[in-house]
């Protein structure tokens, strides 16, 4: 355990880390910028490139008003706001399901390891975060999934409680955006080693996130329907049930706390503005960590597959591109900007549809070998 997070610190640490203002201000612009365009095909899986100039130029278009623009950013990313052609885009994001032969063909030979988000992929979208339940189903086939792979959830939640959604003893878990991971309780026939796996880079920032979370609640409360989670090394303010009127008001409430804390950051998700600490850590780096404690830092036959909805899944299908290894899904009825591969509309198809044909795939092998045995 104890190499495992030496690699680790040195992995978070490894780059200075931006300061929050400029990666706020960067990923802002970003989403802006891509609002205000007209439709835009994007290259073969990849983003849009943007220049920093360029993204720095755009806030400066928008008067600086950062508030307005994580707002906007927020209409911009809802599915009710499409903005880019949904037949160009399912061309260079083709339907998981249809493609499945040539993934297959892809991962022959290879380990096929499996990521999974939680909220928008194993669960629905709920306007309580905390009845996002997960369907008997889905969980019979995440199980079903991780007796052929090894398989890991990487959630923006705190750990607790999206182990609590899924209740899967066999599961590498990753909560808080990847800053919380840990390996399964019993013995995992996938890891090389005995030695558990704990990871928990961010684990400094515990007291000031509390500190912020009982601030957030207090400047939050005049705003109905304003909800502020903890996710222990993050925190979440959801603004599905507020009066969309009333966003700009909210999003000024969580910057006026956020001002004293230069050193917790900003993004914008689906309805929802996450915090978190500024160092170099996301759920891709989770993935790269994962991976390596699994024993295939270097291995050249490793095959991983990443599914995840959000913004934050990003910076995991990137990583894969990076990599050059296996391929990101992302779950989307609409198209976005996106570095990942393939596509899925909704979470059932994950499950029902993509999950398990791949088991499918992979039991029959297993059996057989099985049955020579016997
Ligand atoms: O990384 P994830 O597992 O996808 O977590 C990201 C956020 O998911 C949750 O919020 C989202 O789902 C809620 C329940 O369906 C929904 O009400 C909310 O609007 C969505 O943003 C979770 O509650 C957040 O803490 C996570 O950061």
């Amino acid at each position: 355990m104890v190499s495992f997070i030496k690699e680790g610190q040195r992995m978070a640490n490894q780059n200075a880390v931006m300061p929050a203002e400029t990666i706020n201000m960067i990923t802002v612009a970003a989403a802006v910028s891509a609002a205000q365009k007209p439709p835009v095909v994007p290259l073969m899986g990849g983003y849009v490139s943007l220049s920093k100039k360029k993204l720095l130029k755009n806030l400066e278009i928008n008067g600086g008003n950062r508030l307005n623009s994580w707002v906007d950013s927020m209409r911009a990313s809802s599915p009710t706001h499409p903005s880019l052609d949904q037949s160009s885009w399912i061309l260079h994001h083709p339907s998981a399901l249809e493609m499945f032969e040539q993934i297959i063909d892809a991962s022959k030979g290879k380990q096929i390891v499996m990521f999974l988000d939680y909220d928008g992929t194993l669960s629905p979208i709920v306007e309580d975060p905390d009845r996002a339940f997960m369907s008997k189903k889905m969980r019979k086939t995440v199980r079903k999934l991780a007796t052929c792979f090894p398989t890991a959830i990487v959630s923006g939640r705190c750990r607790d409680k999206v182990y609590n959604f899924v209740k899967l003893a066999e599961l590498y878990y990753a909560g808080s955006h990847g800053m919380d991971i840990k390996g399964p309780e019993k013995a995992s026939k996938y890891k090389k080693d005995s030695e558990a796996v704990l990871f928990q880079p961010a684990s400094e920032f515990l007291p000031m996130i509390d500190e912020v979370y009982k601030l957030l609640v207090e400047k939050t409360k005049s705003t109905e329907g304003a909800k502020v989670e903890h996710n222990k090394f993050c925190l979440s303010v959801h603004f599905r049930c507020v009066d969309e009127k009333k966003w700009s008001e909210l999003a000024q409430q969580v910057r006026s706390v956020l001002k004293e804390y230069p050193k917790l950051r900003l993004n914008q998700g689906r309805k929802v503005l996450e915090i978190r600490p500024t160092i170099k850590w996301d759920k891709g780096k989770a993935l790269e960590f994962l991976l390596e404690s699994l024993g295939f830092a270097n291995c050249t036959d490793v095959f991983p597959v990443y599914i995840g909805d959000d913004r934050t899944d990003e910076d995991a299908f990137k990583m894969l591109r990076d990599r050059g290894q296996g391929f990101g899904i992302l779950v989307s009825k609409f198209p976005k900007d996106t570095s990942a591969s393939y596509s899925l509309q909704e979470p059932h198809e994950a499950s029902y549809g993509f999950f398990g044909t791949v088991g499918r795939v992979e039991a029959t092998p297993v059996r057989a070998t099985l049955k020579k045995l016997m």
